[in-house]
């Protein structure tokens, strides 16, 4: 099957998500955390209609994904508005009902520039990818990885990570006995940063987007507050992987927008989902968090998995902080944070010189 047209997606309707009941159970014993997420009825037609709207526009993102991309795209003038599809959300595509589980596989002490911090390697029965957890403090630790597993031995326990305190030379046993999951009432809720990859913006510094330099700020902010966990989700190019990432890029070059370039490949302005994080943060222990975002489609997300977002903090790209130098002017990240702004309803305030 070929790719929709960028007409059919525009006309796609928003479905009704407030028609979801979501749940999260863990418990000490078991050693995955589940979601399980189920539509009820009764489901208006207008919503039937776009529920299946939606299925052939998810099929053809993911044609658009998997096929080749020899495609010849009839460009629009960059100066082209194209009003973006709203992500449908990833439960519709299973017969409204899901149970998603992740578990901790281990757990290991790492040094970094901004502290030590416990790094978690998760797994989950959706998309096989390792997402990660950079636990900042004693306090929070893996349910699931803790849990006794029968037929055990010291050192399992100690090789994926289920100790207290830190490995030394020579230690045998894991001190499992001591290992305390009281979550004390007297601090307030951790910050958290639910973080989703971007190796240009990370790993090359990337100017395009404030990605690296947005990872590096929640892990100081965390680290000077002592407590805290990273998320980090691998979900490349908001979740449409670096190839097309890059595809993406080339388009901007061409004078589109980060949105528009998106759409010119056949995806929705932004296919993340937060399920798997809020996974994670319930096996974390963590049921209200302050949160590092400008994104208000990460908080309405998590929050409908049942995790509270007692407090906002805006993550102000360093730029936009002081006055604008006037050489930033036309800079491709002010460009980008700029549509965020606009065009995918991000938080943050545009700096005066930069409006019409
Ligand atoms: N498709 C696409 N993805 C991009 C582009 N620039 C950065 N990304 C990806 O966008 C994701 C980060 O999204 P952002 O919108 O910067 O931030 P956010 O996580 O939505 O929101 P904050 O919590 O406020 O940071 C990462 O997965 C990046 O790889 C781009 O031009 N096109």
């Amino acid at each position: 099957m070929g790719r929709h047209s960028i007409e059919e997606a525009i006309f796609v309707q928003p479905v009704d998500v407030s028609t979801f009941n979501t749940s999260l159970t863990s418990d000490k014993t078991a050693t995955t955390t589940t979601l399980t997420k189920s539509a009820t009825l009764p489901i208006s037609n207008n919503v039937v209609t776009s529920m299946k709207r939606s299925a052939i526009l998810k099929k053809s993102y993911t044609n658009g994904i998997t096929t080749n991309h020899n495609i010849r795209f009839s460009l629009k003038a960059p100066e082209t508005i194209i009003t973006p599809p709203t992500t449908p959300p990833s439960s519709y595509f299973t017969n409204n009902k899901i149970q998603l589980s992740v578990e901790c596989l281990v757990r290991a002490r790492i040094p970094t520039s901004t502290g030590e911090v416990f790094l978690h390697v998760y797994r989950n029965n959706k998309d096989g990818k390792e997402h990660l957890a950079a636990v900042y403090g004693d306090e929070f630790r893996s349910k699931g990885l803790d849990a006794s597993r029968s037929g055990e031995s010291e050192m399992d326990r100690i090789v994926r990570g289920a100790y207290t305190g830190k490995l030394k030379p020579g230690q045998t046993r894991s001190n499992d006995s001591n290992i305390s999951l009281v979550y004390s009432k007297q601090l307030p809720p951790p910050l958290v940063r639910i973080h989703s990859e971007c190796f240009t913006g990370e790993t090359l510094k990337s100017a395009r987007c404030d990605c690296g330099e947005q990872l590096e700020e929640a892990m100081r902010l965390i680290q000077a507050e002592g407590r805290g966990v990273v998320i980090y989700l691998r979900q490349e190019g908001r979740g449409i992987g670096l190839a097309d990432k890059l595809r993406a890029y080339n388009l901007q070059d061409l004078g589109h927008d980060t949105v528009t370039a998106n759409i010119l490949l056949n995806h929705p302005p932004d296919l993340r989902t937060y399920d798997i994080a809020s996974l994670i943060l319930a096996d974390l222990g963590l049921t209200s968090i302050r949160l590092l975002t400008n994104n208000p489609d990460k908080i309405e997300q998590i929050e409908n998995d049942g995790v509270k977002v007692v407090e906002r903090i805006p993550m102000v790209p360093r730029a936009w902080k002081d006055k604008l130098d006037s050489n930033r002017i036309g800079h491709e990240m002010d460009q980008y944070l700029k549509v965020k702004v606009e065009r995918m309803r991000h938080l943050l305030n545009i700096p005066e010189s930069l409006l019409p």
